[in-house]
């Protein structure tokens, strides 16, 4: 089983005169975060998922929190700064893979970062307003979780694939999801210290 972590920054966008993320459009009846927060998104050059859009992420190393994975990965993928212990805890993620855990994966989210974006070996980086995330090119999963995330709320899940190894040529099958989860516990480590935090349901 890997264990794993991935990071959304979020911040709020720039008018930059061109029309385009940013703007504010008054007849919207869009929510606080959405068409005025972007988020950092990476194209990923190498690895599971090579080729799509995620946040920034991957696996802990040995003696590592995930939140200290989380700020780590962010570092050396885009070049930005974060405080591990300002990550927010916003979900717990489970992928099975032909019905085995293959991957659990902590997602953090932040507003805190310090630096500029710039590109690695392992990521294109690109902020792109929330209300434009490009779902086509990312797993499949991720547009059934990761609007709630970066709109500001938790998840515990378990997603199904079939078929493979590796998990990014399986087929995605199944998934529960479960909103509003309390992630209180991890806000020491982001380990789960307490038992109160329920796996997705069956
Ligand atoms: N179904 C899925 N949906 C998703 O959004 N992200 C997934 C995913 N399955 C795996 N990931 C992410 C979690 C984690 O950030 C990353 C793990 O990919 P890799 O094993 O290729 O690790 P990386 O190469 O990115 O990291 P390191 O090798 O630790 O640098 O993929």
């Amino acid at each position: 089983m890997i264990e794993a972590t991935l990071c959304f920054v979020l911040r709020e966008s720039e008018t930059d005169g061109t029309g385009e993320a940013g703007e504010t459009d008054e007849t919207s009846e869009t929510s606080e975060t959405d068409s005025d927060t972007d988020v950092l998104l990476i194209e990923k050059r190498r690895g599971l998922g090579e080729g799509w859009y995620n946040g920034p992420g991957g696996k802990l190393e040995p003696g590592e929190t995930p939140r200290e994975c989380a700020a780590r990965e962010t570092r050396e993928e885009v070049g930005l700064e974060i405080a591990p212990d300002v990550l927010e805890y916003a979900g717990e993620l489970t992928f099975l893979l032909d019905e085995e855990v293959h991957t659990v994966c902590h997602v953090f989210r932040t507003t805190e970062f310090a630096g500029e974006p710039r590109p690695s070996d392992e990521a294109r980086p690109e902020w792109t307003p929330v209300d434009d995330v490009p779902y086509d090119q990312m797993w499949e999963d991720d547009r059934l979780w990761l609007p709630g995330v970066l709109a500001g709320d938790t998840v515990a899940g378990e997603f199904h694939f079939a078929g493979g190894p590796p998990l990014d040529e399986a087929a995605f099958v199944d998934h529960e999801l479960e909103w509003g989860v309390s992630f209180e516990s991890r806000d020491g480590d982001g380990t789960d210290t307490s038992g109160e935090t329920e796996a997705a349901g069956e």
